[in-house]
């Protein structure tokens, strides 16, 4: 993804119709539609889908949308002018009414069939027939691809109504979960992520859904009761929206010979994730042979660095299936995600993940990920052996790969040339023990300071801590004197090495607690905290002002420990 946009051009998209030339769809145009779907994409049961692409669906339009917030830096990227996101037509479309939109826009948008691995394991139950042809995006609808300054970009509403996939779910998403995923993906753009980014976000001021959720104070593990929530609409953008789990999807077809077009429809889907995310470094002259090779070796590039990324930042995933996985190499489908604050290794927010999908587990499960895209591509290169030697190398050097990410990601975050594994070792166990906050931690060793007193912002002080003050701090401070002589003992000054490493250590983070009152207010009508906390959210590494730092800046209130909702949370739909 292109992160670098310049950010400073004029904007030059002031109304749809000015968008609207820019349309050009790709995916609907290059691949291959159901051959059972209906051509108005009124498709909204839940059916079984047997092969093709995708199934044209219309969206349904959430009643009376009322505005909450765009992304502003997105809109500059792209050269929307502000006031777009407010206009009649566009709020329209971004809330699920596709009927007036002008031409060559499309009224009829798509969803996609995908399957499901859990780390690493092939997995039907989740089909409501068994088969695995009626998984995929139940509520998501991709409404719009368009070339915006020379940049392919879909647009997808998230909460846009049901399709075939919808396993008789409403097809809704509430408003608390786009709030969530509306700010976690700025956000997460500007920690540095690579993500899916927001568009914009609309309520609708009349339509609810009931949804299992915690009563007040409830410090239950799952929900324990149902709760009426607004619907929203939120519009996410990538260059594309393809899964591994998409392309297991047609392997999986093309393994079992479901139907003659199964393994050409495998290829022409991995051609055209080629196409969508990996033109710039992949020459499309090549064969489709050479293409998957550097195919694999270019996703396990993004897919180490990307993890590596998320443990950077605290970021856990929580329910990072082959479905939750972009094939494009970046962050995708912000529901049961934390970021952690209290540091523990086995950090996972999400009652429903497990262990195995936890915080410092995730270079793991991201390598389970990678094995079903790799299993997803040997078809394609079945007789050709010296490929496929290329590619299965690729396959078993990515536990070495990630390896050297995550090391210069320490060491990175410690301000150190090389990675020291006794001094990281030492630390971690430091950080359980205390135990320390993620971020405040690693922000206030980025003043470089000379004793442990900056650091205990950051302590939460449990039992350990509580049994031997003085002997932990006495530990702390001489772990901080072995620190001190590395970093002192290298090239940089003091001065460089501490503004280097507040580039890699943010100071704000999106903590939960701090995100509960914006949804609540905001379903009360009031987005004030939405957007405050949007224009924190994306400064991250800035300082700020003192009245940010005073309420931003801070420990998870213990008030919040073990509370449903905040803590922990069931997959928040
Ligand atoms: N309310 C709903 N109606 C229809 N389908 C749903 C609903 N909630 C979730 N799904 C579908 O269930 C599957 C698993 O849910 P999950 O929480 O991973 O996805 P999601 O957050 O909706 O989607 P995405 O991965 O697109 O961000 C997805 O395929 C999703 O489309
Ligand atoms: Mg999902």
């Amino acid at each position: 993804m292109n992160h670098q946009q310049p950010q400073n051009t004029l904007p030059t998209i002031a109304t749809l119709d000015d968008l609207a030339p820019l349309a050009n769809y790709s995916f609907t145009d290059t691949l291959n539609a159901d051959p059972d779907a209906k051509a108005d994409g009124a498709d909204h049961a839940p059916r079984q889908v047997f092969s093709g692409h995708y199934v044209p669906v219309k969206p349904t339009p959430i009643e009376d949308p009322e505005y909450i917030a765009h992304s502003k830096s997105l809109f500059r990227e792209l050269g929307f002018a502000d006031s777009l996101a407010r206009s009649e037509d566009f709020v329209r479309m971004f809330s699920g009414d596709t009927s007036q939109v002008p031409q060559p826009m499309r009224g009829v948008g798509w969803a996609c069939g995908y399957a499901l691995s859990i780390f690493g394991t092939e997995y039907t139950q989740q089909c409501p027939f068994q088969t695995g042809n009626g998984y995929g995006d139940g509520r998501a609808v991709s409404v719009l691809e368009a070339v915006i300054k020379g940049q392919r970009w879909e647009m997808q509403l998230k909460g846009g109504g049901r399709t075939p996939y919808c396993r008789g779910a409403d097809g809704r998403a509430v408003l608390r979960s786009s709030v969530r995923e509306f700010l976690a993906q700025e956000h997460m753009h500007a920690l540095g992520v690579p993500t899916s980014r927001s568009l914009s976000l609309y309520v609708s001021k009349t339509e609810q859904v009931r949804r299992p959720w915690y009563s007040e104070g409830s410090h239950s593990m799952d929900p324990d009761t149902m709760v009426s929530e607004p619907v929203a609409i939120s519009t996410r953008v990538a260059p594309s929206f393809l899964r591994v789990g998409q392309l297991e999807l047609f392997a999986r077809r093309a393994r079992k010979q479901e139907h003659p077009n199964a393994m050409a429809e495998l290829e022409m889907m991995v051609l055209h994730l080629i196409d969508r995310e990996y033109a710039d470094v992949i020459d499309n002259t090549l064969s489709t042979a050479e293409k998957v090779v550097m195919l694999a070796r270019e996703f396990r590039n993004r897919l180490t660095s990307l993890v590596a990324n998320w443990i950077r930042v605290g970021y856990c995933q929580g329910n990072f299936n082959s479905d939750n996985c972009a094939a494009g190499g970046f962050t995708l489908d912000y529901g049961p995600f934390g970021f952690c604050e209290r540091f523990d290794p086995q950090y996972q927010p999400w009652t429903g993940g497990g262990q195995h999908f936890s915080f410092l587990n995730q270079p793991v499960a991201a390598e389970r990920n990678f094995h079903m895209f790799w299993t997803a591509l040997r078809p394609l290169l079945a007789s050709d052996e010296v490929a496929l030697k290329q590619l299965d190398e690729i396959r078993s050097g990515f536990a070495q790969v990630m390896q050297a990410k995550l090391e210069a990601m320490w060491a990175a975050k410690l301000g150190l040339e090389h990675f020291n594994k006794e001094l990281l070792n030492e630390l971690g166990g430091l950080m359980v023990q205390t135990p320390v906050d993620y971020t405040i931690l690693f922000r206030e060793l980025s003043n470089l300071p000379d004793d442990i007193a900056p650091l205990q912002k950051g302590f939460y002080q449990g039992p350990a801590y509580q049994a031997d003050p003085e002997g932990m701090d006495q530990r702390w401070s001489a772990w901080l004197t072995k620190w001190h002589a590395l970093i002192d003992s290298q090239s940089g000054s003091r001065d460089e090495i501490s503004q280097q490493m507040k580039r890699v250590n943010p100071k704000y983070s999106l903590r939960e607690w701090l995100v509960v009152p914006a949804y609540q207010q905001a379903a009360e009508g009031n987005y004030e905290l939405v957007r405050e906390l949007q224009e924190v959210m994306t400064q991250p590494y800035a300082e700020q002002s003192q009245a940010v730092e005073d309420k931003y800046y801070r420990r998870k209130p213990s008030e919040f420990r073990e509370l449903g909702g905040v803590s922990h949370y069931s997959c928040s739909s």
